[in-house]
């Protein structure tokens, strides 16, 4: 543990006047002190990051970004050598150790960490039930965003809130937000950080009952409420749609002016935008080099698409000359007026859209516009989706006519929420957790784990399904595996990776093996939802190539919806045939290409 101190406090010692001046000057002590140091996972004798030298001072703002091969595990490093769980060494020196402008203050108190690659607190031994939010919601799970993430702030009227999550108001007096003034400045920050994320009439809703977005919008609110003096933020674009992006990045901005808010660095992903009032870049670089300087200095060349601003649209901007339209097949979903309603909320209204084999299709959407309700209805884990008999065709049957676990078998999906919920003792290995796509299920089975069945006995069609399912296995290892991505391949074979326990693999690995997962079964139909979060840039290539036409992950009897905030996730162009369908207040309609 590198912390210098533990003592209790977070206190605020009066500001340097250079601070409130924020005029460049070097006489403010630094945020962060690394002078020249290795960085170590604990127990380990290997760096995992060498020669950094990272200095920061309270007036730049810094992104940490991960250099375009670099692996997934060297930014965390970076980031767990500020949290205390790696190790740094040489340690920075006393009197100022790590943080020198924390001086007598708890680390553990002032300096906290955000991750966003994905929404976390799953991963216990089994699997939870994430599909609990779209029924009727329990008791248990009635908790509303305010009272999990903001308990101690007043609570104002909400016009949208649905009345049956409502509780009787505190009083005023019965509130702990401590002083007079302490309130008042606390109240507003609540007020303008809830206002600027868009999450005011949300606040009463169940946490349960929120979108992706919405609750990684409510996870930077609660970050910036908690009051650190420290705050970093990991890859907090993720999952953000295209205006959200912007209001984050207008939102940091804006508290850099309120003494009162923490000093903020967020990691970024290389394919990310540089805020534009990023003043300097820690680059970690393939091999675990860090080069730290001004944003001139570290990337005197590179392009860095602009952010957009609040009010931009997210049209459609691909020419329809370049589109190239595919052969399609049949219809294997068919929705003919599909709706959804909770209580007095529609989410879906009406909906027709039809997604055919040989079909390639990216679903947009602003964040909580319906598009993980929607897809949860063709996997027929929406209770909705029995009551949508007439409108609604699942592979040429209604919901009723499939058992669900036929069903599941037609349909290999990652999304976010799986992720999440997925098992992780450490006995389940990247061959158990690839191997249970073939079922759609969560347990491994059978000798060879890839279900046959316990005693041996082969599935039907007998022997030739068993076979035809080892070389699956191994077919999508080869296309999505560690000698595609890996930064020392030879360090890491298919079969060592195939050992690997699940749960001991980075965010972006594991994202990877439930991709493999998703694809193994070469089920007709495969719904990817945020599939690449987590994942660096070697591996979102190497997924990409092999979804592409003629890269082997999809056949012409398959169709693929990709869900996705941003254009370059998606693997295939106009070129390639790729329709975009919109939800957007509810309404759904395909915008690319403009149907006839
Ligand atoms: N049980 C529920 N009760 C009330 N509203 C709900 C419930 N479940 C979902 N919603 C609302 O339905 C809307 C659609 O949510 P959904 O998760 O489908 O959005 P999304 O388009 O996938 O968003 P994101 O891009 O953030 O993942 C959200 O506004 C959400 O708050």
């Amino acid at each position: 543990m590198q912390w210098r101190k533990s003592l209790t406090s977070c206190k605020r010692l009066p500001r340097h006047p250079s601070l409130v001046s924020r005029v460049h000057t070097k006489t403010a002590l630094p945020i962060i002190n690394i002078p020249r140091s290795s960085i170590y996972e604990l127990g380990s004798q290997d760096p995992v990051l060498h020669n950094v030298s990272w200095t920061v001072y309270p007036d730049e703002a810094w992104a940490v970004v991960s250099d375009g091969a670099a692996s997934s595990h060297l930014k965390p490093a970076l980031f767990g050598a500020l949290m205390g769980t790696h190790r740094i060494s040489p340690p920075p020196p006393p009197p100022g150790g790590l943080f020198p402008f924390l001086e007598d203050a708890d680390p553990h108190r002032c300096v906290q960490m955000v991750r966003f690659a994905h929404r976390g607190g799953a991963s216990g031994d089994g699997f939870y039930d994430f599909t609990a939010r779209y029924g009727a919601v329990r008791e248990e799970d009635k908790r509303t965003l305010r009272e999990t993430f903001f308990p101690d702030i007043a609570r104002p009227l909400h016009t949208l809130a649905i009345p049956a999550f409502h509780k009787p108001e505190k009083r005023v007096d019965e509130v702990d937000v401590g002083k007079e003034a302490d309130k008042a400045k606390k109240q507003e920050l609540f007020d303008t950080i809830t206002a600027w994320l868009k999450l005011k009439d949300l606040l009463d809703l169940p946490m349960i009952a929120l979108s992706n977005g919405q609750t990684r919008r409510a996870r930077i609110a609660q970050a910036l409420l908690a009051n650190p003096r420290l705050l970093l933020l990991d890859e907090p674009m993720t999952g953000l749609d295209f205006k959200s992006r912007g209001i984050l990045v207008d939102l940091l901005q804006e508290l850099k002016h309120k003494p009162e808010s923490p000093h903020v660095i967020m990691g970024l992903r290389a394919q990310d935008p540089l805020p534009d009032w990023t003043t300097h870049v820690a680059l970690i670089k393939d091999g675990g080099a860090v080069q730290t300087g001004t944003k001139a200095d570290v990337f005197p060349s590179r392009f860095t698409p602009a952010i957009p601003n609040a009010s931009a649209s997210t049209a459609d901007s691909s020419p329809e000359s370049n589109y190239a339209p595919r052969r399609h097949g049949d219809p294997l979903i068919d929705m003919a007026g599909v709706s959804v309603q909770y209580g007095p909320r529609s989410v879906l209204s009406s909906i027709q859209w039809k997604i055919r084999a040989n079909s390639r299709w990216h679903l947009i959407g602003e964040n909580g516009a319906g598009k993980t309700t929607l897809l949860s209805l063709l996997t027929g884990e929406h209770p909705q989706s029995y009551t949508q008999s007439d409108n609604l065709r699942l592979f040429d049957r209604e919901r009723a006519g499939w058992a669900t676990p036929l069903l599941h078998r037609r349909i290999g999906r990652v999304s976010p929420e799986l992720f999440n919920a997925f098992p992780r003792r450490h006995t389940l290995t990247v061959w158990d957790a690839i191997g249970t796509g073939f079922d759609g299920t969560f347990l491994p089975k059978g000798k060879r784990r890839v279900r046959i069945a316990a005693d041996g006995t082969p599935l039907a069609p007998g022997a030739q399904e068993e076979e035809w399912r080892l070389h699956r296995m191994h077919e999508v290892m080869s296309a999505l595996g560690p000698r595609r991505w890996h930064t020392h391949p030879d360090k890491m074979t298919d079969a060592q990776f195939f050992a690997q326990p699940f749960s001991s693999l980075t965010p972006g690995e594991q994202s990877l093996v439930l991709l493999m997962r998703a694809l193994v079964g070469a089920p007709p139909l495969v719904l990817l939802d945020e599939a690449w979060a987590g994942m660096d840039r070697a591996m979102v290539q190497a997924a990409h190539e092999y979804l592409q036409d003629g890269g082997g992950g999809l056949s012409e009897e398959q169709a693929c919806v990709v869900v996705s905030h941003w254009e370059e996730e998606v693997p295939w162009g106009p070129e390639q045939g790729v329709q975009r369908y919109r939800l957007d207040g509810g309404k759904g309609e395909q915008i690319f290409p403009k149907p006839q």
